[in-house]
Formats: structure tokens, sequence, C-alpha cells
């Protein structure tokens, strides 16, 4: 039994998803891979349904009904993870943009301390590789906006390669997470902050995808501009549903 599990959300990933997973699974540590597919019409789910045979113990895989966002599909499979017994869940695209051999990285960082390891773009520099110019400004800039808002000493909040140590998970209300877009990455960066986790930042290279679309669009990029000035207005007013914190009953053991 692998206490790592690597959760990957999936819309219309054919192109990806088998190289993924067998790059995964190809690391020196044992990872468990959760896909949280949205019944893509391309057949990513029956490609790993397929790939299911080969690493039945190892594989495994939720569909749901259809494209209901990144941030739905990410809590669907926190509260699937947390119903096992692993101790660190990450978050990764399908398309090769973070390094699968950072899933390494993020989690010696978790090991040494960290609650929460987030795979920086932003950390040094602007370490972006094959993005235009346009989106390079609006996810830099998006950072400052977060940043100047929050407060949260984050380079990188919408950063989605990241290690949960379970206990991060179970301390933040999964019900009341509000985002659905890319936004969602901000979110449970902002109540892990509040609720006194301590975050710590990787660098790493992002890659732009090769294969496949991006899924950014223009409602998660107003969610993005309008949310962040709710969720910080809301903070303010109702501090307290925001700030869930560690709950030491549920602390696992060190195992
Ligand atoms: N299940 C599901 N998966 C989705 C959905 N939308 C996107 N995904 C999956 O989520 C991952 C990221 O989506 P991309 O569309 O590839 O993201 P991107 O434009 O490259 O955005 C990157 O930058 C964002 C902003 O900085 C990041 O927030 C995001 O996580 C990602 O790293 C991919 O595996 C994609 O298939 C959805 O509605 N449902």
């Amino acid at each position: 039994m692998s206490n790592c599990l690597v959760i990957i959300p999936t819309y219309n990933e054919i192109e990806n998803i088998e190289a993924i997973i067998r790059t995964v699974f190809d690391l020196k540590k044992p990872f468990h891979i959760l896909i949280v597919d949205d019944n893509s019409p391309d057949g990513t789910a029956e490609n790993v349904r397929e790939l299911q045979e080969e690493f039945a113990d190892q594989l495994f895989l939720e569909v749901r009904q259809g494209k209901a966002g990144l941030g739905t599909a990410y809590i669907h499979g926190f509260k699937w993870a947390l119903q096992k017994e692993y101790e660190h869940i990450f978050e990764m695209d399908a398309d090769f943009s973070h390094k699968p051999s950072d899933l390494l990285r993020l989690h010696r960082a978790c090991l040494n301390g960290a609650d929460l390891a987030i795979g920086s773009r932003y950390k040094k520099g602007v370490n972006v590789v094959n993005w235009p110019l346009s989106r390079i400004i609006l996810s830099y800039g998006a950072s400052f906006y977060v940043r100047f808002l929050t407060g949260m000493p984050i380079n990188d909040p919408t950063s989605g390669f990241v290690c949960y140590q379970r206990q991060v998970l179970e301390g933040i209300n999964l019900d009341a997470v509000r985002f659905i877009g890319y936004a969602f990455q901000i979110e449970m960066k902002y109540r892990a902050y509040l609720s006194k986790f301590e975050l710590k930042e990787i660098s790493i290279i992002f890659t732009d995808r090769i294969n496949g679309k991006s899924k950014m669009n223009r409602a998660i990029i107003i969610e993005g501009i309008t949310g962040v000035i709710k969720m910080r207005l809301k903070s303010l007013f109702n501090r307290k549903k925001f700030q869930n914190g560690p709950n030491p009953t549920k602390k696992l053991s060190t195992r």
C-alpha cells in the first residue's frame, strides 16, 4: 500500500493520459493515481480502464457525469482520498506541464515538515516555457493581485502542482470551497494559510502542453478576478469559516 496519491483531473486528455500514468508509475516512489474524469468525449476514461487491467492496485478512476470544473473534480478526489489511508495527496495536471519527477521534490518538502508544498513557477523569476506572453502576464499578474488582496506570502497562488499533508485536507471544510475553475487553487491555499498550516514553495519549471488543449476560458478568468475580492471580504467578516485549522485528533500517527 502506498501512502501517496496523485490526483489528476482530466477532460479530453486522450493524447496525454497513458503517457502521464506510465511516467508516474516509473518513478522511484510507488505512487498511486486517481483520475477524476468528467466523462470526456474523447475516451480518456476508457483508456484509463484499459490501463487498470495492467495496474490494478495502483490506478483508480472516478468518472463524473459531465464537465463540472477543475475545482469540483479535485474536491471529489480529496474526499475519495480521505476515505483511504493516504498521508500525502498530490494535485497534478495530465498534460506534462508539471514534470512528474518533481512529485518527488514536493514529497520531500512535506516529509521535511511542510504541510502544503507548492510547485512554484514564480519563486525565482518566471519559470514558464512556451506560454504566449499574454498568458504569462495573466498568470503572473494574478499572483500579484492575489498577494495584494490577501496578504498571503505565496508567489504562485494559482499553481496546480501541490502536495498536501492529509491533515490539511482534513482541516479544511471541503464542502465550503466555492471556486470551480483555476481560482480553486487560490482558495485552497488561502484556507490553508488562514488555518496556520505551513506552506512551502518549491521552484519548478512549468512547460506548456505539447498535446491537447488548455481548458482555460473567460468564465475562469472572471471567477478569478471577482472571486478573490469576494473571498477576501468573506474572510474578513467571517474569518472562522475559513479557519478550520489543524485538527489534532485527526492527525495521523507517523508510520
Ligand atoms: N475533471 C476535469 N478536469 C479538468 C477540467 N478542466 C480542466 N481539467 C484538467 O485540469 C488540468 C489542467 O487544465 P489545463 O486546461 O491544462 O490548465 P492550464 O490552462 O494549463 O492551466 C494551468 O495553469 C492554471 C493557472 O495558473 C493552473 O491553475 C492550472 O492548474 C494549470 O496548472 C488538465 O489535466 C485538464 O484536463 C474539468 O472541468 N474537469
